[in-house]
């Protein structure tokens, strides 16, 4: 049995990390962090009454390394990199949900955080932990930057066609929507019933910090500088996020042609699904799937993707992470 500890226990991403970890045959989980809970887990998640029986506890990391062999660091950003350096020198591996370790460059991460990085030398040789891209130089790793959750539907969505030429890398516009349980379980007004409740509103646009992500890695997978217009949603829904992608073909090329080209792009992926109809959130929710389309109108790429922003938006894509490091078969306890 690998031994796992849940840092950051109370949150929404820890709550789903647990939930498909206790039906894992080779994870037992032994730590559960919280710096404001004692009590068992299911006093804060009581849906997991009978199947994580630990108590949350406040250990120092040298503490959490004794008892665990891997972490899934389930803390916001900053507060994630403050522990894992010390994690790491335990020699306890670490999939890290936060944004700490995706953004290669120190001085982009500052930009964008409003911090500085306190770990530089990791950043840029951390693997950036989407599998259908990465699969390979994730194995075997002792840190995985879990991507973030409208990230991993964009690049999803768009990397097929990058990389097979069929759309301008300097023409993508991103409409993204999220479910309220995108912004974590910490109390936020924006996020109060009475505020988000029956309204659908933009946020943070022109300046989101997925932008410069999806940026990077679809520039890296496709080599190609790719520039993307991102506007974040939140929707008045628990979960899910749903992007409508619109780009300009790179050359003449058809429907068919670029069905053709993502499917043959994802033909040997379980947990992205090339479907032809609509997909609709409620198709992916609570899975690791990833569904997406496209269609080609009015002489413009459309691609349409959607996902669970808490499974195969995190907690679900990092333990697809914790299989590839720790040499599980990459689908245990996700199907
Ligand atoms: N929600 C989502 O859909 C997604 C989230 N992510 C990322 O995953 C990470 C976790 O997100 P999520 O679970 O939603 O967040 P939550 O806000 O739900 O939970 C985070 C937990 O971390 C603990 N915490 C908060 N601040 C600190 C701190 N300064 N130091 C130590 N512990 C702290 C809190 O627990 P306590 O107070 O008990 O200590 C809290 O319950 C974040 O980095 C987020 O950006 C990524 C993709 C999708
Ligand atoms: C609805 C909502 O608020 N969503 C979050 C994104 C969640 C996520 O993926 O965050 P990280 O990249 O920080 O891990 C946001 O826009 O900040």
């Amino acid at each position: 049995m690998v031994r796992v500890g849940v840092i950051g226990g109370t949150g929404y991403t820890a709550l789903e990390v647990m939930r498909l970890l206790q039906r894992h045959p080779h994870a037992e989980v032994t730590v559960v962090t919280s710096r404001s809970e004692t009590g068992p887990v299911s006093s804060s998640h009581p849906s997991l009454t009978g199947q994580i029986t630990v108590n949350f506890t406040n250990p120092d990391p040298d503490e959490i390394a004794e008892k665990t062999d891997v972490c899934f660091c389930c803390l916001p950003h900053k507060a994630s990199m403050d522990c894992i350096p010390s994690l790491l020198a335990s020699d306890v591996r670490v999939v890290d949900l936060s944004a700490d370790y995706r953004l290669s460059d120190p001085s982009v991460y500052e930009k964008w955080y409003g911090h500085v990085h306190t770990d530089p030398t990791r950043l840029g040789t951390t693997v950036y932990g989407l599998p259908e891209l990465y699969r390979d130089q994730i194995r075997g790793q002792n840190l995985v930057a879990n991507p973030g959750c409208y990230t991993s539907t964009s690049i999803l969505a768009l990397a097929p066609f990058l990389k097979a030429d069929l759309i301008d890398p300097q023409a993508i516009i991103i409409d993204a929507k999220s479910g309220v349980s995108g912004a974590g379980r910490s109390p936020k007004v924006a996020t109060l019933y009475a505020e988000c409740n029956e309204s659908f509103s933009a946020y943070s646009v022109g300046n989101h910090r997925h932008a410069p992500e999806i940026e990077q890695v679809l520039s890296n997978a496709s080599g190609k500088s790719v520039e993307v217009l991102f506007t974040p949603h939140l929707v008045p829904m628990d979960r899910g996020i749903f992007a409508t992608i619109y780009a300009t073909p790179a050359r003449d090329t058809t429907e068919s042609e670029l069905k053709e080209a993502l499917r043959a792009f994802y033909s040997n992926e379980k947990f992205v699904r090339v479907v032809d109809h609509l997909p609709r959130t409620k198709d992916v929710a609570y899975t690791n799937f990833c569904d997406v389309t496209v269609r080609l109108v009015r002489g413009r790429v459309m691609i349409l993707a959607v996902l669970d922003n808490m499974i195969k938006g995190a907690a679900g894509v990092a333990v697809q992470n914790f299989n590839l490091i720790s040499d599980f078969d990459e689908e245990t306890a996700l199907l």
